[in-house]
């Protein structure tokens, strides 16, 4: 929300105008981004120099305070899905991932997937 008149990027942007940034369409700039459409994951890796330019937990001093706790959470909750069970696809075809409507990207065509615990699962449950 802006406390004042302002402009931000060249356009003039009234007192009392929220403002939300598209961090989808800036995640997907071929002007920042090499092949922005495809999974690369070592663009990330540290010392690349595509990584500074992610931002899921906004910037600047409104930034998330749960980063630093989120990441270690989604890096430990996908580690153990990983480690923990063995996954199956249900059907052979290709894995739509259209994009549905909603600030949280839901897929309009759900994943569906067979889990089975792992034996070091059980292990790990009976020693709890
Ligand atoms: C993957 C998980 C998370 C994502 C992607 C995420 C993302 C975001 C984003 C984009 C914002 C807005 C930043 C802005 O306005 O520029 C935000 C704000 C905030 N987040 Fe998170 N967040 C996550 C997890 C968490 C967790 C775990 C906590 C607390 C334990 C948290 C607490 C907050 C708070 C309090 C704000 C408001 C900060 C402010 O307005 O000053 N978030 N988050």
């Amino acid at each position: 929300m802006s406390s004042d008149d302002c402009k931000v990027g060249g356009y003039d942007v009234p007192r009392d105008t929220i403002l939300l940034v598209n961090a989808w369409a800036i995640h997907r700039d071929p002007k920042l981004w090499d092949e922005p459409n495809s999974f690369k994951p070592e663009r990330f890796e540290i010392g690349d120099g595509e990584a500074r330019k992610l931002m899921p937990f906004g910037l600047g001093r409104r930034s998330c305070p749960g980063s630093g706790l989120a990441q270690r959470v989604v890096g430990l909750a996908l580690g153990s899905l990983i480690q923990c069970f063995e996954w199956e696809r249900v059907g052979e075809e290709k894995v739509d991932m259209t994009e549905g409507r909603g600030s949280t990207m839901p897929k309009v065509d759900p994943l569906v997937v067979l889990c089975k615990a792992r034996p070091i699962t059980n292990n790990v449950l009976v020693a709890a």
